[in-house]
């Protein structure tokens, strides 16, 4: 029986292919087209999500957010960043509420 797919899996791909040059992946073109061109199709798949959520159809919704997924991904590993790090700034962020941290934020000027 084959394993189940996780992101780690995913994450250790997209590694991969920043490590060894293959002939075609689109991972490796975006890495190499650099973090201007992968923040730039990180924001068209996110504004097709937003889409999708309005039009409410799960199927779409489901396809467009790995799109999104994968391309954040993309995005950390372009700047040195592993999802675990984010994770923690996650798990930071469960000391508080959302509305208390929006509290305690300096007023903008
Ligand atoms: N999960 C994904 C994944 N999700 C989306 N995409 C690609 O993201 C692109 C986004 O769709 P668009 O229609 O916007 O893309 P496009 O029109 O080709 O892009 P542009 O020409 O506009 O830049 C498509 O080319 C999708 O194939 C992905 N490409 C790769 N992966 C994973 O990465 C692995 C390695 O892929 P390669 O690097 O291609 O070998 C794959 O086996 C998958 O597991």
């Amino acid at each position: 029986m084959t394993a189940p797919f996780s992101l780690d899996d995913l994450i250790k791909l997209i590694e991969t292919r920043a490590l060894s040059p293959v002939d075609r992946s689109y991972t490796r073109t975006l890495l190499d087209a650099g973090t201007p061109r992968i923040a730039k199709k990180f924001g068209e798949e996110s504004v097709e999500l937003v889409i999708a959520a309005v039009g409410g159809k799960k199927a779409e919704i489901v396809a467009e957010a790995a799109d999104v997924i994968y391309h954040l991904l993309v995005l950390l590993q372009a700047g040195g960043i592993h999802l675990d790090q984010v994770v923690q700034e996650l798990g930071r962020r469960t000391q508080q509420s959302g509305l208390e941290e929006k509290a305690s934020r300096p007023p903008s000027a």
